[in-house]
């Protein structure tokens, strides 16, 4: 029985993790969950699983799911209660699902205690992959990637000599505005943008999705989790998101692992590890589908995707910035204060002021993101 601890356990990951352990209650107990402000749906899963231990972002949210709660369990908050959430002592597992570099401290944290990670927090290692590989090889503990494409390649990777791999294909749905011209992008706005063509996620993934920043950041995710230089790891894409990523290998053989867009499958792989079991949902109907489309993403109209790159190779702390740049321009925008295009202008303006450190340590990243933060608020009047 594997006993897991959830960190953002109302959002979307979050959800589909209960699902899938809902489906194998001989194999999961929930021992602990964290959340942001969502008091209802952490009550109602408190009721349905009983975690002896839930975590809330405000003491206010915290003391209303205590009074909530019809069994005595113990509710902490804040950026402390995330710690003692990740590192609790009755747990072996905890799944890494909160949005934002906010994920980071709790993840370091279940590394250096010796838990297995199921990460599908990406911006963590955006923002810390040096530190946090260097931590889980330390602690050996196994990082399980949850973020569908690292988990194909993950798939795709198994039993293979890694030194024969080419290059690694990332797979991109494109996001809401794929077939969009670059004019029409101007105009466009945040009910639009959260149309994802295929996936149903939380806003901020699918902000980043529809700029193409969600596979610039899935890209530095991928050269951290397979320790793949930047030159073998390419974008392409696939509209149908039914390729959920490829491995090349010298002999010219492509491994890939197909599915439905669900997330409830990379989630249970992640879990349950090695093993593969049962999974109710949709199967994969080939036939129905009858044709897959690839192509090369379009830089001239998402840039930030070259952006990433760049931030990616030239490291220090520059995806750091990147990503706290990239996670206020997000926010400005889902509040109306900032255009579509405005996100890679914060950016790109934001970049152009950070003098970067090289090797950076944990607290110069903490403080080269609280800067970008700063600067990036204080760009969007100017882009507004
Ligand atoms: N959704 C998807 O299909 C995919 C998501 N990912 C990645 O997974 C991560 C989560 O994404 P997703 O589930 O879509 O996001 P959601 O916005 O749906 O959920 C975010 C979760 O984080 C919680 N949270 C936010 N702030 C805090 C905080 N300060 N303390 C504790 N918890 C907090 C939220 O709590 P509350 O709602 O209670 O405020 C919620 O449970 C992201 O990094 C994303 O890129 C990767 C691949 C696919
Ligand atoms: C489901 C998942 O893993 C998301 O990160 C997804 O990849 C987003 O779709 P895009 O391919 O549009 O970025
Ligand atoms: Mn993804």
């Amino acid at each position: 029985m594997k006993r897991i601890v959830i960190l953002g356990s109302t959002g979307s990951i979050g959800i589909n993790t209960l699902e899938v352990i809902r489906q194998h209650p001989d194999r999961f107990n929930v021992v602990g969950l964290a959340a942001g402000s969502n008091v209802e749906e952490m009550i109602r899963q408190a009721e349905e699983f009983r975690p002896r231990i839930i975590s809330m972002e405000e003491e206010s949210a915290a003391e209303t799911v205590r009074q909530g709660v019809s069994y005595p369990v113990e509710v902490v908050w804040g950026g402390e209660g995330l710690l003692v959430l990740a590192s609790l002592k009755e747990s072996d597992y905890v799944v890494s699902a909160i949005v934002g570099s906010r994920g980071l401290p709790p993840t370091l944290a279940a590394i250096q205690a010796g838990k297995t990670i199921g990460l599908a927090n990406k911006e963590s290692l955006v923002m810390g992959g040096s530190l946090v590989m260097e931590a889980s090889r330390k602690a050996g503990v196994s990082i399980l990637p949850i973020d569908s494409e690292h988990s194909a390649l993950f798939q795709s990777m198994n039993g293979e000599p890694r030194e024969r791999i080419r290059r690694i294909l990332v797979t991109a749905s494109g996001g809401s505005f794929r077939d969009w011209p670059r004019e029409r992008l101007v105009t466009a706005t945040k009910e639009e943008a959260l149309q994802h063509p295929n996936w149903s996620m939380g806003a901020k993934v699918t902000i980043d999705s529809a700029t193409l920043m969600n596979k610039g950041l899935e890209v530095i995710e991928a050269r951290w989790l397979f320790d793949l230089p930047y030159d073998q790891i390419d974008v392409l894409i696939h509209p149908e998101s039914i390729i959920h990523s490829l491995v090349e290998y010298e002999d010219g053989a492509m491994m890939a692992q197909l599915g439905t867009p669900d997330m409830k499958v990379p989630i249970q792989y992640a879990l349950s590890y090695p093993e593969r079991l049962p999974l109710k949902g949709e199967p994969l109907d080939l036939v129905a589908i009858g044709e897959l489309h690839f192509r090369a993403p379009d830089l001239d109209r998402f840039p930030c995707l070259k952006i990433a790159y760049t931030c990616g190779r030239q490291g220090g702390t520059l995806p750091t910035v990147m990503n706290a740049a990239n996670e206020i321009a997000v926010e400005r925008f889902l509040a109306g204060q900032l255009s579509f295009l405005g996100i890679e202008e914060v950016l790109e303006e934001v970049l152009s002021r950070h003098t970067l450190v090289p090797h950076p340590t944990i607290d110069d990243l903490f403080e080269a993101d609280r800067w970008a933060r700063e600067m990036a608020r204080q760009c969007d009047a100017r882009v507004g």
